[in-house]
């Protein structure tokens, strides 16, 4: 939603109310926030040796060339995660560093499928899981429902059990998401796995649109039913299909940094976020592995503004409000923190 009544603002401006005001991230994998520096004392703590002298040789190899590239290096620093500490550490360092981009709210992915394979199970991950989330709700007020995640380049099987090996974690889960190497892995594949995850009551969202065609965005709509895609910013090829999101107000949690990381878009000032605001899109900002692509959602907000002239405080509380409104929190929760947002840019408007 744009709001046609914000007073006219300098950038700066903007650039310090899209930090301090509240936000969700919706789209965050917890795995993707493991700082080279955790990998480091990780192996240390677990006897596992590294393929880099040090976090700088580790953070140099982060220059990828698609998703694929990446995926084998996110698969890979997983590895070090071992113990059900292992997992407390990574995501209270995560809660901790959202907290400080004024996140209210955190739906993050867990892919139970690249733990599993080493013989790491949910009764090492979950119980950390929760003890972060509880600690987060505690100490920094911030809100955490998580997504469990399968991976697609993976047969539905295989899906299909870690389901049910989730399901007796279900009090703690608010929905399941899809993601790994998107072409050649259409969301039809997962059919039966989604069906199964709305028959428990879990949330559906899939990635979509990222590398793979604007086929695999309605795949994910009509065939797993999802609430929100992931992504999506390869919708903008299919006329037909941006008037269908627009209309259905789907929610596309965008990742800027990522997009550009990953060679999706070839820099900042050519994302076509604000093509898919204008069309009536609701869109939100996200930061998808911010340990590998170089930002946390407050970096990925400030510096697409920073690169698109076109965006201003109009879309700056559009991408804010429709994160706060796309999430799966309690609505009391949610018309809470919309009002907290709310008063934020009353105040920053009447003072001009
Ligand atoms: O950006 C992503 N796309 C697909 N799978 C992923 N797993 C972690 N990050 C990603
Ligand atoms: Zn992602």
């Amino acid at each position: 939603m744009l709001r046609p009544d914000l007073a006219p603002m300098p950038e700066q401006r903007v650039a310090e109310l899209l930090c301090v005001s509240p936000k969700a991230e919706l789209h965050v994998h917890i795995e993707g926030t493991l700082e080279p520096e955790l990998i480091f004392a990780l192996a240390r703590r677990n006897g596992v040796t590294l393929p880099y002298a040090d976090v700088e040789s580790l953070r140099r190899a982060y220059a990828f060339t698609d998703l694929q590239s990446f995926l084998d290096l996110y698969y890979a620093g997983c590895d070090v995660l071992r113990t059900e500490q292992d997992f407390f550490d990574l995501a209270w360092a995560y809660f901790q560093r959202a907290a400080q981009d004024h996140v209210v709210r955190v739906e993050p992915f867990f892919d139970p499928q690249s733990h599993m394979a080493r013989g790491v199970g949910f009764e090492v991950f979950m119980p950390a899981f929760i003890q972060a989330a509880r600690r987060a709700q505690d100490e920094l007020g911030l809100s955490v429902g998580w997504i469990v995640s399968v991976l697609r380049h993976l047969p539905e099987e295989d899906a299909l059990q870690t389901l049910e090996a989730a399901e007796t974690w279900l009090d703690h889960l608010i929905g399941i998401g899809l993601d790994s190497s998107e072409r050649g892995n259409p969301p039809e594949k997962f059919a039966r796995v989604f069906a199964r995850a709305r028959q428990l009551g879990l949330h559906a969202v899939a990635h979509a649109g990222e590398e793979g065609p604007p086929a695999y965005v309605r795949g994910a709509l009509d065939v797993l039913h999802v609430e929100r895609i992931d992504h999506g910013v390869r919708a903008s090829e299919d006329p037909a299909l941006m008037q269908r999101l627009a209309r259905e107000q789907v929610p596309l949690t965008v990742c800027p940094l990522s997009n550009v990381r990953l060679c999706v878009v070839s820099d900042l000032a050519e994302h076509n976020l604000p093509q898919l605001l204008d069309a009536g899109l609701k869109v939100t900002v996200n930061s998808d592995d911010p340990a590998y692509f170089g930002g946390y959602v407050n970096d990925n907000l400030t510096q697409l503004f920073a690169a698109q002239p076109a965006l201003g405080a109009p879309q700056a509380y559009a991408l804010l409000r429709n994160s706060l409104e796309a999430s799966f929190a309690a609505d009391g929760d949610k018309a809470l923190w919309i009002a907290q947002l709310d008063a934020r840019w009353h105040a920053a408007g009447s003072a001009g």
